[in-house]
């Protein structure tokens, strides 16, 4: 039997009056951190103005999960430490102001799962049809964020984001990576045996083609506009008695109370996509920090090579560079370059400098907190 130091043995009801005493205890200290918070919201509005403050800092929430890890000496674990946090940092945040979110939906998308593992679960959801209506509806102030996929570890980079970011004055706020599980599911009432059709968005059928040859050869696979559309069909499938199965991740199955008949059904155990989150504001640096630019280079020999050797020469860290085609000449060729550090560190300030003395447009998406959780 456990005991404590007295030796005293430790019995159920001990422990869970200790429980009860500690949480408490810990009630108490996140009401007092949300009065704090309240208080933050009073001094932004007089030092900003009611309509002007910006109420989330990114970089401030990217130091306290940073110090949360650093500090934490288990047994939780870092990540699991800073996940209990995230929640707590988003409902002080909604105390101050309740953040409307645009992003790719419908309700359900991976998306939509990045939107709650960076902002928390307290956000106000706002499902666009199409990623440059995730812009529109920030730059129109509709919503206060927005979260737009941008590459995915398996299929590559998400070209309509990175487009979208030309004609468009927004910033790139933060980052947010998501391990892509895939599950196969059916409507409660349905035998998986009788599975006729699989619906899933086309990207999602490719990243479990594999596992979908082995164990469903002969069942009809059907692309549709999303997974979480897949997971809906499903849904009012099941309710007809139709057998058919979806393909989606776990916030579209608990959504349409689809039961899972397989989980982790994805071919690449380590299938992962990058969101970013958009917004009006520029970052101050947090201290690690990323910044992505957008260059189109001048159309003469050794353009590129010019370019890349800046960052060379200043020791900073290239971490992505996609080309796209300009749009204007044709075979002319605009280069998205992420890098490691914030716009106002010195390195990064010459870096830039020089691209601009050698490139035609240097523009500066953003700089933003590198992911933490
Ligand atoms: C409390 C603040 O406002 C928001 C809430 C935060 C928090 O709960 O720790 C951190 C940053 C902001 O997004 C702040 O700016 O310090």
């Amino acid at each position: 039997m456990t005991t404590n130091k007295s030796e005293t043995p430790v019995t159920l009801p001990i422990l869970r009056d200790r429980i009860d005493a500690l949480d408490s205890q810990i009630q108490a200290l996140i009401n007092e951190r949300a009065i704090c918070a309240e208080q933050v919201a009073e001094v932004k509005m007089a030092e900003q103005g009611a309509q002007s403050a910006v109420f989330y800092r990114p970089e401030r929430e990217a130091q306290v999960l940073r110090r949360v890890m650093e500090r934490n000496e288990g047994p939780l674990d870092n990540e699991e430490m800073a996940k209990i946090f995230r929640q707590i940092m988003a409902s002080c945040l909604a105390l101050e102001k309740p953040m409307r979110i645009a992003f790719l939906g419908p309700e359900g998308t991976f998306t939509q799962q990045a939107a709650l593992k960076h902002f928390g679960k307290s956000i106000i959801s706002a499902p666009m049809a199409a990623i440059d209506e995730v812009f529109r509806e920030v730059e129109a102030g509709s919503a206060n964020y927005g979260v737009v996929p941008v590459e995915n570890s398996t299929e590559g980079v998400v070209n309509h984001t990175l487009d979208s970011f030309r004609g468009s004055r927004l910033k790139i706020c933060g980052e947010v990576e998501v391990r892509i599980h895939h599950n196969l599911l059916v409507a409660p009432n349905i035998n998986p045996d009788d599975v006729t059709h699989i619906y899933s968005h086309q990207q999602s059928l490719a990243q479990c083609r594999a596992w979908l040859d082995r164990n469903w050869p002969h069942v009809e696979r059907v692309a549709v506009s999303s997974n979480a559309e897949g997971a809906r069909l499903a849904e009012e499938a099941g309710k007809r008695g139709q057998a058919v199965a979806a393909i989606a991740g776990d916030i579209a199955s608990e959504l349409y109370s689809l039961t899972v008949v397989s989980s982790n059904i994805e071919d690449q155990p380590d299938n992962t996509t990058r969101f970013l989150i958009i917004g009006n504001e520029k970052v101050p640096p947090s201290g690690k920090d990323k910044t992505s630019l957008l260059v189109s280079a001048k159309n003469e020999p050794g353009a590129l090579y010019h370019l890349l050797e800046s960052f060379e020469r200043h020791g900073v860290d290239m971490t992505r560079l996609e080309t796209r085609p300009s749009l204007i000449s044709k075979w002319g060729y605009v280069f998205y370059i992420d890098f490691v550090g914030h716009c106002e560190d010195e390195s990064c300030r010459l870096v830039i400098e020089e691209l601009r003395g050698r490139a035609s447009e240097v523009k500066v998406l953003g700089s933003y907190p590198i992911a933490v959780l």
